[in-house]
């Protein structure tokens, strides 16, 4: 494949659109929290919402009827116009490229408060070539609304293509925030044969062999979204970008939302998508580290001031690599401390 030259590459690409980012700003992301924009209800409490959360989307696409689109791209621009969002990031989700709504409310958004967006989530990436006009795209509006700030783009991987093509997906644009995954149409992609928006499923599953005596067979489940999960971390991973698990759908099934979000953030995913209140405390408890891992690693640090060497805590073997973990988890204990008083308090900082 042809790639742009690295000088090229950063340039922006409208006259008058902001130098895309050379690093991703430093910011704490444990949850998108999807908010439907057309519901007047729910957006009357953003303003309640924001504080807590690390980041509000908006969600214009599926989900959203077909005769609440317009009025879930005015909720949206209405809701980003009244709210003070502070630290807490703001997001769209926008219609897939393909549809009759993409280009109104790319449009519409840029035009109104393209100023307070962050970042836009583009369902149904395929390949490098959905980024790519889309990043185009949004310099031209920059540009046109002399926007100071580059707006980033997250894909969601859910489509056997897009998965085939993460890799250049993920190095398409400095302007990449990260990925998430959807497994819900990831699994219709594929034609896998399930019914449930992610998690496992009980029979996808290996077992035992069968002894002489007849007793019962041990059996166990197995990840379905391993495979994808891992492929999709290691591109965002090796571009420097940040994997997140997209939605769990049984609300009512915390533990098992619990499972597949520390799953994902044990892999490396920097949080997960939230659809109702509930699954807010959640993702707050998995993405944010373990107190207990955080003074464990605080004393790698501490034994290994330069990060160099080898040294033995509580029977342990540490260096230079186990440094490196112990100072992933120490940021992050950072970037939440500075955001959470009660959690800066159990991480000592
Ligand atoms: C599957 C692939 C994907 O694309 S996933 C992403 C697309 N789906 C979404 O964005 C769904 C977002 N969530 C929702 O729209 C709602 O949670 C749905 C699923 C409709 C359920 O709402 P509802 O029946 O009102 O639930 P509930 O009675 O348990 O709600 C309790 C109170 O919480 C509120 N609530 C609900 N969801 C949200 C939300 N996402 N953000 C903010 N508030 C929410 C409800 O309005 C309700 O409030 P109140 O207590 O009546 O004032
Ligand atoms: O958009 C998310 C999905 O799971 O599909
Ligand atoms: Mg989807």
């Amino acid at each position: 494949m042809t790639t742009k030259t690295p000088r090229q590459f950063f340039r922006p690409l409208a006259i008058g659109a902001p130098e895309p980012f050379r690093e991703l700003p430093l910011r704490l992301e444990r949850m998108i929290h999807f908010v439907p924009p057309h519901l007047e209800k729910v957006r009357a409490k953003v303003g309640d919402l924001a504080p807590t959360v690390d980041i509000v989307l908006g969600n214009l696409e599926d989900a959203i009827p077909v005769e609440a689109k317009q009025a879930a791209r005015d909720g949206f621009i209405a809701m980003g116009q009244a709210v003070d969002f502070g630290k807490t990031g703001l997001w769209t989700r926008v219609n897939a490229l393909n549809s009759p709504w993409f280009l109104d409310d790319i449009t519409a958004i840029m035009g109104q408060i393209g100023g307070k967006l962050d970042v836009v989530m583009v369902p149904k990436v395929e390949g490098p070539w959905d980024i790519h006009y889309v990043d185009q795209l949004l310099a031209q509006f920059e540009a046109k609304y002399c926007l100071p700030k580059p707006i980033l783009i997250h894909a969601i991987l859910e489509t056997a293509e897009g998965v085939k093509n993460v890799e250049t997906i993920a190095t398409a644009s400095p302007r990449m925030h990260g990925m998430s995954l959807g497994p819900a149409d990831l699994a219709a992609s594929r034609a896998m044969k399930t019914t449930r928006v992610g998690g496992g499923h009980p029979e996808y599953k290996v077992i035992a062999d069968p002894t002489s005596d007849g007793a019962p067979r041990a059996v166990a489940q197995q990840d379905l979204w391993h495979y994808t999960l891992a492929k999709m971390v290691d591109a965002c991973a090796a571009a420097g970008i940040k994997p997140f698990y997209g939605p769990f759908g049984d609300f009512a099934d915390e533990a098992a939302c619990e499972a597949q979000f520390r799953n994902a953030f044990l892999l490396g995913c920097a949080g997960a998508w939230t659809l109702h209140p509930s699954q807010i405390a959640i993702a707050k408890r998995v993405f944010s580290p373990d107190p207990a891992e955080v003074a464990f690693a605080k004393r790698i640090l501490e034994a290994m001031p330069d990060g160099s060497g080898a040294v033995m805590i509580d029977g342990k073997m540490q260096d230079d690599a186990t440094w490196k973990q112990a100072k992933i988890i120490v940021d992050l204990a950072r970037q939440v401390a500075a955001r959470d008083p009660q959690l800066a308090a159990h991480y000592g900082m």
